[in-house]
């Protein structure tokens, strides 16, 4: 069965229990964090997440409040590709050109049927490849001008 992992931070906690729950038995589910409502740091849920996917070969899904935070600290991670999505056709077009292997969302930007719409168009989505793996291992070599020698 494939492995989801799930993070969030306190301002996500909500939407990621509720997506948990509409996905759980169609996959594993691994859940990194937060679990209380006491405020927390998204960078260290986001890592701890990268780093799950990483060593799982898994698929993340990441909530804060506006989904910004958790993918700018995933994108930092080597092999992640995060992708912040609001509506399906994103979802389906980080799968599909991006082979995006993180999802992630903002709790006070959607409402939670679109959230469940965009988490299963994600999930059911599949890399087209051809072009676009020309382009994404394009993506891991790029070396800012800064740090080459
Ligand atoms: O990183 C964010 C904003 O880009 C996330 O939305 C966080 O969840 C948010 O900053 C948390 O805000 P709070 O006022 O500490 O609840």
């Amino acid at each position: 069965m494939r492995t989801i992992v799930f993070g969030s931070d306190h301002a996500g906690l909500g939407l990621k229990n509720i997506l948990m729950e509409h996905l759980a038995g169609r996959f594993k589910t691994i859940d990194v964090g937060t679990h209380s409502l006491e405020s927390c740091d998204y960078p260290n849920i986001a890592g701890k997440l990268a780093e799950e996917v990483l060593n799982l070969e898994a698929t993340g899904i990441l909530i804060c409040g506006s989904g910004i935070g958790v993918s700018i600290t995933a994108n930092r991670f080597e092999g992640i590709r995060a992708a912040l999505c609001a509506n399906e056709y994103m979802a389906r077009m980080s799968r599909m050109h991006n082979d995006a292997n993180v999802l992630c969302m903002g709790e006070r930007i959607i409402g939670v049927d679109l959230a469940k719409a965009i988490a299963d168009a994600f999930l059911g989505t599949e890399f087209e490849g051809g072009r676009h793996q020309r382009r994404v291992d394009l993506i891991d070599r790029q070396t800012p001008a800064h740090k080459q020698s």
